[in-house]
């Protein structure tokens, strides 16, 4: 399989002046052509910074400290302005939390496909792509008149006018209720599946990461810490953290399992971690996790930034 998207070593911090974080430290992450890929971690993992990171989209205060981000074959970073907006206009598509954030508050909605595909395309048609029924009257519509879940699909259909070979999806079903956030799972996994598009979910939602995604890479303190097939990762964790996610989250416990909250506080770093950043929260660390940055470890399907990752598979 031919790698789309490579992201090797990345560091980014934000630095606002009197702090600075270290947001991602030093991630690691390959997506194949066609595949999709879950990225799931706590609030304050990195997942945001490196969908953004991606597409050159991190704010003024974010500085890029090492690493680097192939799309496409390219390089994201070295391209000069005109290069990452043709990247991002015809590679790269998004979609956000808040859709109607990333819609012209001031344009009828047909108008702002329109100026995405040009005079080729006809937006109706990407408008009954995303299911949204009687497109003619959607066009109509400014971005203000759309439903929560309307204004998603639009947002994807915007996103993917231009045939992306990567979707970034960070976190877009996050503020529906639970049948309309399932309708929009349905319509963006089936449309880019038709598109051949790829897609990289960041979520917090570890039961529609399972059942939609072939992949999942699970990110803590800025490292991706573990990464391998979704069934795997979630039902039989290498990484201790991934382990006590799978447990704290409700719907992938089985019945009768009592549930459990991650003992403890996420870090929030502000420099290169010198050990393992979920050594203080791990009920397996030794005196090396908190001195020795680990390295990746192959444990069955998955790969594992742990290092007792192999060790504590084999006893279990
Ligand atoms: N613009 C910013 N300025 C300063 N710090 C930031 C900024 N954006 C993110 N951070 C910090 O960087 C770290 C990583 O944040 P990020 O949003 O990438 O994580 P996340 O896993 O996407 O979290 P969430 O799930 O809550 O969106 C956090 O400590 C966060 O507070």
């Amino acid at each position: 399989m031919t790698a789309l998207l490579e992201v090797r070593d990345l560091a980014v911090e934000y630095d606002s002046g009197e702090r600075r974080v270290r947001a991602l430290d030093g991630a690691d992450l390959t997506v194949a052509a066609g595949e999709t890929i879950g990225i799931v971690g706590e609030s304050g993992s990195g997942k945001s910074t490196l969908g953004s990171a991606v597409g050159r989209l991190l704010p003024s205060t974010a500085n890029r400290v090492t690493g680097d981000v192939w799309l496409a074959g390219e390089r994201v970073f070295d391209l000069p302005p005109a290069g990452i907006r043709r990247l991002r206009r015809e590679r790269l598509g998004f979609v956000f939390q808040d859709p109607i954030a990333s819609l012209d508050p001031t344009m009828r909605v047909g108008k702002q496909l329109k100026l995405v595909l040009g005079s080729k395309g006809d937006p109706l048609s990407h408008l009954d792509r995303v299911r949204l029924a009687n497109p003619g009257r959607v066009a109509r519509m400014y971005p203000h008149q759309l439903s929560g879940g309307m204004a998603q699909r639009v947002a994807l259909a915007i996103a993917m006018a231009c045939q992306p070979r990567l979707l970034i999806a960070d976190e877009p079903t996050a503020a529906l209720d639970a049948q309309v956030r399932e309708e929009v799972l349905e319509v963006v996994f089936s449309v880019a599946a038709e598109a051949g598009t790829s897609i990289v979910w960041l979520s917090h939602d570890l039961t529609a990461v399972a059942r939609r995604c072939s992949r999942v890479a699970v990110m803590y303190g800025g490292r991706v810490v573990e990464d391998g097939p979704a069934a795997d990762v979630l039902g039989q964790p290498a990484h201790p953290y991934t382990a006590a996610l799978a447990r704290s989250a409700p719907a992938m416990a089985s019945l009768g399992d009592r549930l459990s909250p991650v003992p403890g506080r996420p870090p929030v770093l502000a420099e290169a971690s010198h050990g393992c950043a979920f050594e203080p929260r791990c009920p397996y660390a030794e005196e090396r996790c908190a001195k020795e940055r680990p390295e990746l470890h192959v444990v069955r399907t998955q790969e594992a930034l742990c290092h007792r990752a192999t060790e504590l598979v084999t006893a279990s």
